[in-house]
């Protein structure tokens, strides 16, 4: 039988043209040639060469190493360049010369497809803040008094964001025992409470200069992409250290990044109204008139294979849209690459929670997986989310997986 063309796609295929992810890849005859790739069903465009074959006006920033020229470019270019792509990879008068510039996705090594700048954390779930709040803080109220009010977070750490499928080795920090004395005696070691957060993080593609705040309108013009995001949370070194500044090394030692970057517009079919909000905000927030700002993307988590959880990210209280114009409204500047991540996914059920913490109710309860127990998690453990999204015609749109597993702290 002949060998299916890469460019014919089963019927369905979550990677097809409505969705073109972009990342950066080398092959294992060039490990250290990094080039833009777009994934299509099973394989990956080589992004610069196809645009070099057609002569593109787009051929220099697509054989850039890291998409972050292309991301600098801004929104005209972006659509643009998406157009170009579309027609690479469905046209019959270029099946020719572009078949040969497919790779198979399992020969190749991904990498991170972006230079971060900076990196921020959101807490924009209603049922993680307050999951969260009565586990940390049993005797206060579960949502702080700002929390409906703005979206909470903080800057994290962008130099330890790593690419999925790199090792996550559990850090070193001070703890408090359980059964901790007054004064408290902080001990220090490896962290025992060892957990993840699923997340999506969105990317700042053009930048935006000082003191100009942005409107809830600017998140497309700013927004390149969207991917999920595993933010690694040591429990036990955050619940000592957090007050008052908020999570520092509890959660900088490693934050995962999926591969492939979704584009903006192709979630155009994923756009969904947050839930009701009983509190209006401040008219810089207030999107009650503003276009759906929630995106309906189904998320996954697997521990070792197994789903523990279905968070859907269509519960978020607070948007992208909002966190981007929130970000900005003290004049702070967007550079390209900076990250913005939506705080853990979690949903009002049981089983839609976005980490252990929640899971496990900090511990008290432990999760049955088929061959075993989990309270926090284990050296060798691996963790996987996965997500689609609606697209057209009831195609879905899958989105890269990000994954990473546990390895024992250094000696
Ligand atoms: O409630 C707290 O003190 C902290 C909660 C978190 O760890 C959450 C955080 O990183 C933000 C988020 O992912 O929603
Ligand atoms: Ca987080
Ligand atoms: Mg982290």
């Amino acid at each position: 039988m002949a060998q299916r063309s890469p460019l014919d796609l089963p019927e369905g295929d979550p990677f097809g043209p409505d969705n073109l992810p972009y990342g950066v890849f080398t092959t294992s005859d060039a490990p250290h040639l990094r080039k833009i790739g777009v994934r299509y069903g099973a394989h990956v465009l080589d992004a610069g060469a196809a645009a070099a074959v057609a002569a593109s006006p787009h051929a220099e920033l697509l054989g850039a190493s890291s998409l972050n020229p292309l991301m600098a470019a801004g929104r005209p270019v972006w659509q643009a360049v998406r157009a170009e792509l579309r027609d690479w990879l469905t046209n019959p008068a270029h099946r020719h010369a572009i078949e040969p510039l497919m790779h198979p996705l399992t020969t190749l090594a991904l990498h991170l497809p972006i230079e971060v700048a900076d990196y921020v954390d959101f807490f924009a779930s209603e049922h993680h803040a307050s999951n969260a709040g009565k586990i940390f803080r049993p005797d206060g109220d579960a949502l702080t008094p700002n929390w409906k009010h703005m979206p909470i977070g903080y800057h994290g750490r962008a130099g330890t964001v790593l690419v999925s499928g790199s090792p996550i080795v559990r850090p070193h920090g001070q703890q408090l025992p359980s059964a901790s004395s007054a004064p408290p005696r902080p001990v220090f070691g490896p962290s025992l409470r060892l957990d993840f957060e699923a997340e999506v993080a969105f990317v700042v593609g053009a930048p935006s200069p000082l003191n100009t705040p942005l409107p809830l309108a600017g998140f497309h013009d700013h927004v390149f992409g969207v991917c999920l995001l595993n933010d690694w949370s040591a429990r036990d070194i955050q619940s000592w250290e957090y007050r008052p500044l908020g999570p520092f090394l509890g959660k900088s030692f490693a934050t995962s990044l999926a591969a492939w970057i979704t584009p903006l517009d192709a979630l155009a079919t994923a756009r969904t109204a947050p839930p009701a909000r009983d509190v209006t905000p401040l008219p810089y927030l207030d999107d009650s008139a503003a276009e759906p700002g929630g995106f309906d993307l189904r998320i996954e988590v697997a521990v070792n294979g197994h789903t523990v959880s279905r968070p859907p990210f269509s519960a978020m209280y607070w948007t992208a849209a909002q966190q981007l114009a929130h970000l900005t409204v003290n004049g702070a500047s967007l550079r390209t690459g900076d990250v913005f991540a939506s705080g853990t996914v979690s949903g009002p059920n049981p089983d839609e929670l976005g980490c252990l913490l929640e899971l496990t109710w900090g511990g008290r309860d432990p999760l049955h997986l088929p061959d075993s127990t989990r309270t926090f998690l284990e050296d060798g453990d691996e963790v996987t989310l996965t997500a689609w999204a609606p697209g057209p015609d009831g195609v879905r749109i899958g989105m890269g997986e990000v994954t990473g597993h546990v390895v024992p702290a250094a000696s």
